[in-house]
Parts: C-alpha cells; structure tokens; sequence
C-alpha cells in the first residue's frame, strides 16, 4: 500500500488511495500513525476518486466525520493526482455530507474548503435536557464557553492564554461524559493585532498544531460573543487560517497545505 503524507499548519495525514488500498482496520491505522513505531499523523484519510469523496480516521483509530485542514489536504492530493484541476470548484464527499472546494494557488498550495454550517441544536451534542438556546456546558460555568457542531463536535472556551491549559485539562473536557461523542475543544483569545489564537486538544488525538473546524468554531463563538468579527484570521500553532463565512452560513476555511512525500507498506491482513 502507498501512503502519502501531507500537513497543513502542521495538522498531518496520510493520504491512501480507496481504489488500491487493502482493507485496514483501525488498530491498524493507528500503528501507522503511531508518532514513535509508524509514519506518524494526526490522521488516515482514505481518498477516492469518483466520485471525488475522503475517510477520515483520527491517529488512535477512531473515525471522524468531517476534517478541514485534512480536506485542504485531499484537494491536495487530488490535484497531484490529476484528479481535479485549479480553474473550478469541485464537491467533495466527507462523512458530514458534500463539502465544495477551490484551489487558490498551485505553488505555493492554497484552497478554501466547506468546513460546515454550524448547528447549534444542543441534540447534536448531548443527551441531557437543556433550556434553549446555545449551549453552555453546565460544568464549564465559570468560563466563557460555547459547544456545538461544525462537522464534528466543538466546544469553544475564551481564556487568557490558550498555551498554560494542560493535555490533562483538555482531555476532561474533551470525553466528559455530559457529550455524547466526546467533543474537540478549542481554547480561543483574541490577540492584540486581531488574530484569534486557537489552540486545539483534538478527539482522537490530542493536541494538534491545527484543526480546521475548529479555527471556523473559534471564529464563529468569537463572533457570537462580540469578541471579533467574521472574517477573520485565526493563528494555531502551526500557522495562519482565514475563516469567512458565506450568506448560507457556511463556514469558508482558507489556508496552506504541503506535500511531505511517499511510503509504502505492507499491511498484513
Ligand atoms: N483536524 C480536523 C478535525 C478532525 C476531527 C477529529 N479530531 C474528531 O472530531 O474526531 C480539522 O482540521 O478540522
């Protein structure tokens, strides 16, 4: 099996091809994106040709509906392939529904994606019983917070300095029960030339150098809440996004992508 390799803002898959690809299973993906005894990445995405559609399976196996830097990346990768061209817009299949792309730049790699329309139903989120509104997790009370969907589960905290949270904190967030999916959880401040800062403690991984839905959750509690406005530039660790969002209410995600290179396996079934 051929697996290419891929980041975007240092958010990094492994890129297989569906028509080639042996059947893998999660125990599998997770060896080859274990960090210290695999390629090591964030995530696999299977990548199909027609119709144009990804998989997307997180670093310890688990699948994932929906990925923006990890759909940068497959447009990527398509585009290489020859599988698409630069001069129009292109749907997408995700495991959160069609998501339309545009290349912006060849070298160096540029697209904008659908990250998702944000749905704000709590039912998304969780199974207990809560007024209306948006949701606030009750045991998050003393922080400015918001959860909802956007592709996968979000839940967005404003706090004064996103890098002293600990992985041990995040992660109690990230799978406390109150969510019935678990939740990636993004800590959001709004920095003094207008960018957001968001660093990000994803489901299935941990803390990434960039998550995509989550830059566009940043910035669409941070605009809810009067903190910036829409569009803005949200800086992760691992560089610099551009979040828009068009009159539909989708979520319009711009950034960089580069490709690493090639390796092939051998995956024993
Ligand atoms: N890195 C991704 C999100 C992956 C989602 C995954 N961690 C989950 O929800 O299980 C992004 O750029 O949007």
């Amino acid at each position: 099996m051929i697996l290419e390799k891929y980041q975007g803002c240092g958010n990094d898959f492994l890129i297989a091809d569906g028509s080639r690809t042996p059947v893998i299973d999660p125990q599998q993906i997770a060896a080859l994106c274990d960090r210290h005894r695999g390629f090591g990445a964030d995530g696999l995405i299977i990548a199909r040709r027609d119709p144009l559609s990804m998989e997307l399976w997180n670093q310890d196996g688990t699948r994932a509906g929906m990925c923006g830097n990890g759909l940068r990346c497959f447009v990527h990768h398509a585009y290489r392939k020859g599988w698409i061209q630069a001069d129009r817009p292109y749907r997408i299949g995700t495991g959160d529904g069609l998501r339309s792309v545009w290349i912006c730049s060849t070298e160096p790699f540029i697209c904008q994606v659908e990250a998702g329309i944000p749905d704000f139903d709590a039912k998304r989120m969780t199974n207990q019983p809560l007024l209306p509104g948006l949701l606030h997790a009750p045991f998050l009370s003393q922080q400015q917070s918001c959860s909802f969907w956007l592709g996968v589960p979000h839940t967005v905290l404003f706090t004064a300095d996103p890098e002293v949270i600990s992985a041990e904190q995040a992660r109690t967030i990230g799978r406390h029960p109150f969510f019935k999916e678990g939740t990636n959880v993004d800590f959001v401040r709004l920095k003094e030339n207008g960018e957001l800062q968001v660093r990000t403690w994803e489901r299935g991984v941990g803390w990434t150098l960039a998550c995509g839905t989550g830059a566009c959750a940043s910035a669409v509690a941070a605009a809810i809440f009067g903190i910036c406005p829409l569009p803005c530039k949200v800086r992760c660790p691992g560089g610099l996004l551009q979040v828009k969002q068009a009159p539909d209410k989708q979520c319009l995600l711009t950034g960089p992508s580069v490709y690493i290179g090639k390796a092939e396996v051998k995956v024993c079934g």
